[in-house]
């Protein structure tokens, strides 16, 4: 069986506290993005992962993903699991998130498991991963476990995601932040949700930002940089970083921007459109 495992970004993300056992909650407007890995998932003797186009190593969350659904739901096989990884790692995209939800997703297919009993298992194996399972649009909050699919659609808005080679670790980006004011309240956001560029613009924003470029300035240099060159209408950074947003009206825009920046040396640029998938019952 093959699948998509697609990234994410957050258009809206601020971080509104912090809980006894060190994790943070947050408020978030999370868009499933095309830029995807693809997994191939296949029953076998015995179990084997691999992956290709990055070095991913360890206990990664596609072991993880396996050994929990086998402990949770028992399987009637072992499985080959091979992922072609295109998301870049440590880019606040949520691809090792993803890959683990895509995985859990495809074992529940082939073993006759209910999608909806994934989900206490989703936020075991990393705080994105129950937003994966859903996809799409979401408001997501608590500690990533809260996730309110929104039936939304962003329309005419189109991005570019540029990964400048800078690999920023989530625990070390969640350690800069120093306050918990809430930039505003969710409840304005969501009473003025909208599909078009300009509510994106108007609601666009990371808490992470200040912090982690305060931290590294090859990476706001890079910011600094991109927006004087590209015709987009705003960008941003996706998560806790390193990738940068780009937003644009048309897709020519961004095609010519796709072109410009990719004579840079040492950044990634990718096209990315939001993703929505079929409604289904969960
Ligand atoms: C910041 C966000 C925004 O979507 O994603 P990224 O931009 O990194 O992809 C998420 O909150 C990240 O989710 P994820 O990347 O799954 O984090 P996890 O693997 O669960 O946790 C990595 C580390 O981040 C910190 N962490 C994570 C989530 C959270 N709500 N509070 C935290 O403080 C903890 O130090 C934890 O050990
Ligand atoms: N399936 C996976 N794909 C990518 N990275 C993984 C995976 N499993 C574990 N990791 C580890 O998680 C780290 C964070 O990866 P990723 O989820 O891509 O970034 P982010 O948290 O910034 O969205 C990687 O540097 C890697 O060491």
């Amino acid at each position: 069986m093959k699948i998509f495992s697609c990234a994410k970004i957050n258009l809206y993300l601020d971080v509104v506290g912090r809980d006894t056992d060190g994790y943070h909650f947050i408020e978030s407007l999370f868009q499933e993005v095309s830029l995807a890995d693809e997994i191939e998932v296949n029953p076998s003797e015995s179990d084997f992962i691999s992956f290709d186009g990055m070095l991913v190593e360890g206990d990664t969350t596609v072991h993880k993903a396996l050994r929990l659904f086998r402990e949770s739901f028992g399987t009637k096989s072992g499985y080959t699991i091979h992922v072609k990884k295109r998301i870049p790692m440590g880019a606040g995209l949520g691809g090792g998130s993803s890959n683990a939800a895509a995985v859990l997703s495809a074992l529940a297919v082939l073993e006759g498991v209910e999608k909806a009993s994934l989900f206490p298992l989703a936020s075991r194996i990393g705080s994105d991963v129950p937003f994966f399972l859903w996809g799409g649009m979401a408001w997501v909050s608590g500690k990533g476990e809260k996730i309110t699919p929104l039936s939304c659609r962003l329309e005419d808005v189109y991005f570019l995601i540029v990964y400048p080679g800078i690999h920023v670790s989530t625990a070390w980006a969640y350690s800069l932040i120093n306050d918990y004011r809430p930039h505003t309240h969710p409840q304005n956001i969501l009473d003025s949700l909208g599909g078009s560029l300009d509510f994106l613009r108007k609601i666009v924003y990371n808490k992470f930002q200040p912090f982690v470029f305060a931290a590294r300035e090859d990476l706001a240099r890079w910011k600094a940089i991109l927006d004087r060159e590209s015709g987009a209408e705003f960008s941003f950074m996706s998560g806790s970083g390193s990738s940068l947003v780009y937003v644009y009206s048309s897709a020519e825009r961004r095609d010519a921007d796709r072109k410009c920046f990719s004579y840079q040396r040492d950044i990634q640029v990718f096209s990315a459109d939001p993703v929505y998938r079929p409604s289904e019952k969960g």
